[in-house]
């Protein structure tokens, strides 16, 4: 384990070097990696750890979709691919990698196939910290912990092709067997992680939530709207609007950001740039604040939890979702950004390069 500094606090990370894919094939040889799941987390998971030399088989409901999608991926039916109960049986790592909603349906038959000295693994710590709300209370013979990618699962098998991985957190919230620790490693190492940083189930769920609600997902698409709503209001094209709301940002700030930090964007831009930037961040942190704060009550509290659980468990949730996500795709800021997205050079038709 190495002791790293971040910006003057010491952290635990497990790190490739210290511990091989080698030494993680080693503590999974006599294990069976059922992955629960096949829809975003589920294949990048699942993948990595076949293309790692793991033990890895896939419980999924026949006649769906997402079966077919495993078949294609390399899964093979009756060997490595199964019913999702056939699949419980035979896994001694259950891999729980349904969408958090549907792991509360589907937790009394997972419970009946833990019997002792199985590992059950989670992405996420929602489950095991809302319990109240999940009746998620594993047996206590059985090791319980989470690697949480932080970052899609398609992410995750993408930058795994490339050589390179994406960092995970762990927890363990139970050691029945005394190996927890070195399973759960393993198991990070396996699915593709680059590094392992160390949490516990309450903070993975409450970051992650605050996270994506926040400035991933959420707060971000609503800085967007504000402001190309008042650059349209002020009389703005479309395509001015959404050039200087997202394209430049995701295209060419953005970019310098994650090499380098922000100072570093901040450098290479002009020093009329920079000093607005350094003027006004405050007032926008000032801003926020309150709803970050407001934010960070409503997950603790177990009120975001218990909405993603009522609305997730509705019948035609992924109709309604599919309803809203078009209401995004079709308002005039993101009709523009496809038609700027249309230009790009990768974009172009090769007639239209050659016009
Ligand atoms: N989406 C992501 O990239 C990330 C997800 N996670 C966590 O990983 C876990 C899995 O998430 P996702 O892969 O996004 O899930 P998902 O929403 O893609 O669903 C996974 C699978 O659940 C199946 N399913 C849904 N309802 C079912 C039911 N009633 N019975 C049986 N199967 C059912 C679906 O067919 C699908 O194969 C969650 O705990 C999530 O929070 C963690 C990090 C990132
Ligand atoms: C991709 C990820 O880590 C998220 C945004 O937290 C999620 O999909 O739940
Ligand atoms: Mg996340
Ligand atoms: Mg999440």
């Amino acid at each position: 384990m190495a002791k790293l500094n971040f910006g003057g606090v010491e952290e635990n990370v497990v790190t490739r070097e210290e511990f091989p894919l080698a030494k993680a094939q080693q503590v999974l040889k006599n294990e069976t990696v059922a992955v629960i799941g096949y829809g975003v987390q589920g294949p990048g998971q699942a993948l990595n750890q076949k293309d790692n030399g793991i033990n890895v088989i896939v419980g999924q409901r026949k006649n769906s979709k997402t079966w077919d999608k495993a078949v294609k991926d390399g899964f093979v039916p009756g060997e490595t691919l199964f019913e999702i109960e056939e699949a419980l049986q035979r896994g001694t790592i259950i891999c729980y990698l349904l969408s958090d909603a549907a792991q509360i349906q589907l937790w009394p038959t997972v419970k009946k196939h833990l019997t002792a000295g199985k590992a059950l693994y989670f992405s996420h710590g929602f489950g095991i910290t809302f319990n109240e709300q999940t009746g998620i209370v594993p047996p206590k013979d059985v090791d319980v912990f989470l690697v949480a990618p932080k970052g899609s699962g398609t992410s995750l098998r993408r930058m795994f092709l490339q050589g390179r991985g994406l960092n995970s957190s762990y927890a363990i919230f139970q050691d029945a067997t005394g190996k927890a620790k070195e399973r759960v490693i393993a198991l990070g190492i396996a699915v593709g992680s680059g590094y392992l940083f160390e949490t516990d189930f309450k903070k993975e769920v409450y970051s992650d939530l605050t996270g994506e609600r926040g400035t991933l997902m959420g707060c971000i698409q609503g800085i967007f709207a504000a402001q190309y709503q008042v650059l349209r209001s002020k009389g703005h094209t479309p395509s001015e609007a959404f050039n200087e709301t997202v394209e430049e940002l995701t295209q060419s700030l953005m970019p310098l950001v994650a090499e380098n930090g922000m100072d570093w964007m901040y450098a290479n831009c002009s020093t009329t740039a920079q000093r607005g930037a350094l003027d006004w961040w405050k007032k926008f942190r000032d801003a926020t604040l309150p709803v970050f704060t407001e934010l960070y009550e409503s997950v603790a509290t177990g009120k975001e939890s218990q909405r993603s659980i009522d609305s997730n468990s509705q019948a035609d949730y992924r109709e309604k979702l599919e309803a809203e996500l078009k209401e995004l795709r079709d308002s005039e800021m993101w009709q523009a950004g496809k038609t700027v997205r249309s230009l790009r050079p990768e974009n172009q038709k090769p007639a239209e390069v050659t016009a």
